[in-house]
């Protein structure tokens, strides 16, 4: 049996004081957006005008609409799902297995909702509810931390992540101790990662882009692109789910504050400060402008999904005919590395294409502000961070390969500049 002493892992994201650090500045940084996006200067860069008093924040009804969200979410991931993946095989050698029905929750979604507002369900209210529902969900993310933190107290060794075992509780809160904590066949990190946060960041755009056509009388061009773009990423996750299971947060992050908060509260309130940004200040937006931008999209989104679909497809199966030409490394795993098609071009080119698409998610906001652009600049710093883990597991799994790998394609995420 695995021991549960605490790891040996290298801690990161600056130990134990960068993480209370964190605690704090990312609650902090999300009240941030949210008063600057509404605030007439809607300055990045400058301390709110005013801080909201408790009687602004918490709301009864905002705490009540966040667990009907969540009890619906849960139901449409209960449902009957059209295919059940296998996740990638733990340390004790077993697989756990995953429902295959996001995209199908989406479209649900968007018909009960459609439902709704048809019998009059004031969807146009959520924009002036995005405070308490941001406070209510913060407050649950806190106290749903400290659960998941409790039950990873009595959890088997074998089931503890490798990072988040390091004996400082504040750390382990922050980063998670249980790799795939469950209730049953119902598992909280995969449910998170992709249902209630991803498809509420839709519905708050959505009740924004109304919000809009009421004050000004119809939804404004920009509000159009910065809606449409954000929702083909978010249908494009749900449609790809299976992915999922092979990205770092499945296979190595333990399920702690940083991704309850960042899948729960951080993706729908920081990640629609575009869409809140219009609805507070309008941009005027021509037709040439929006269809360059369109175009910026698209690229980003032509390099994100094959780079994905070109791993995805070659991890499943190396023989199939759209990858078995492509020129490979081999490791001393048994596993291949690509060192010609996207991964050829450079060692992270989902990043890019990824980027590229924030980029086009800002620009229909215009110049006049940085606040904006707020998600080009996290998500940069977020990219070339987790890029940095992704190397150092990459190094640690495949050695000599890996060195090699990064010989024969020497740049990170940016073709010749980084
Ligand atoms: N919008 C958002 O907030 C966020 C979006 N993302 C997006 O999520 C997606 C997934 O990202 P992420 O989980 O970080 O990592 P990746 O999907 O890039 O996966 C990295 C893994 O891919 C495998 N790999 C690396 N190089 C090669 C190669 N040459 N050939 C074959 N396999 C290789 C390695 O795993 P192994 O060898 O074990 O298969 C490596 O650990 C990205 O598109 C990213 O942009 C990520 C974070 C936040
Ligand atoms: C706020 C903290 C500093 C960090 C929190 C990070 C999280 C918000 C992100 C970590 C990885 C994510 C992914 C997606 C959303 C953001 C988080 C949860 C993702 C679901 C977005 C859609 C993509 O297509 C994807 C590839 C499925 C993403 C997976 C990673």
């Amino acid at each position: 049996m695995a021991s549960r002493e605490a790891s040996q892992a290298p801690l990161e994201f600056g130990g134990p004081l960068g993480v209370t650090a964190m605690l704090i500045l990312l609650p902090a940084t999300m009240f941030h957006l949210l008063l600057a996006a509404r605030s007439g200067p809607a300055r990045l860069l400058a301390l709110p005008a005013y801080l909201p008093g408790l009687e602004e924040l918490w709301s009864p009804r905002a705490l009540l609409l966040l667990f009907i969200w969540l009890g619906l979410q849960v139901a449409l991931y209960l449902l009957p799902a059209r295919k059940v993946a296998e996740g990638l095989e733990l340390k004790d050698k077993s697989r756990l297995r995953y429902p295959i029905n996001g995209f199908q929750a989406l479209v649900l979604t968007a018909l009960l909702v459609g439902l709704g507002v048809s019998v009059g369900l004031p969807l146009g209210a959520l924009p002036g509810m995005l405070l308490p529902l941001a406070f209510a969900t913060t407050l649950t993310s806190f106290i749903f931390s400290l659960l998941l933190y409790a039950k990873a107290l009595v959890a088997p060794a074998s089931a503890l992540a490798p990072g988040g075992n390091s004996g400082n509780s504040v750390y382990d809160f922050f980063l998670g101790r249980e790799l795939n904590p469950r209730l049953g066949s119902f598992d909280f990190k995969y449910f998170c990662e992709l249902r209630p946060g991803l498809i509420g960041w839709v519905f708050i755009n959505l009740a924004l882009l109304m919000q809009e056509a009421e004050l000004r009388g119809s939804p404004s061009l920009a509000m159009w692109l910065v809606n449409g773009f954000q929702l083909l990423y978010v249908g494009d996750a749900l449609w790809y789910e299976e992915s999922v299971l092979t990205t770092m947060d499945i296979i190595h992050d333990g399920f702690g504050f940083m991704l309850v908060f960042g899948d729960l509260a951080w993706v729908p309130f920081t990640y629609s400060l575009q869409a809140q940004f219009l609805l507070y200040h309008p941009q005027p937006l021509g037709l040439p402008m929006a269809l360059l931008i369109c175009l910026i999209k698209a690229v980003g989104y032509y390099i994100f999904r094959g780079a994905n679909s070109q791993k995805n497809t070659f991890r499943k199966n190396p023989s199939d005919p759209s990858v078995a030409g492509l020129e490979t490394i081999p490791t001393a795993t048994g596993r291949q590395l690509l060192v010609s098609g996207w991964w050829g071009m450079v060692r992270h080119p989902n990043y890019l294409g990824d980027l590229i698409m924030a980029l086009a998610w800002s620009l229909p906001c215009g110049l006049s502000h940085l606040l904006p652009y707020f998600y080009l600049l996290y998500f940069t710093a977020l990219l070339v961070h987790r890029e940095a883990r992704d190397e150092q597991q990459c190094l640690r799994k495949y050695g000599r390969a890996w060195q090699e790998y990064c010989k024969r394609v020497p740049y990170r995420i940016i073709p010749y500049v980084y």
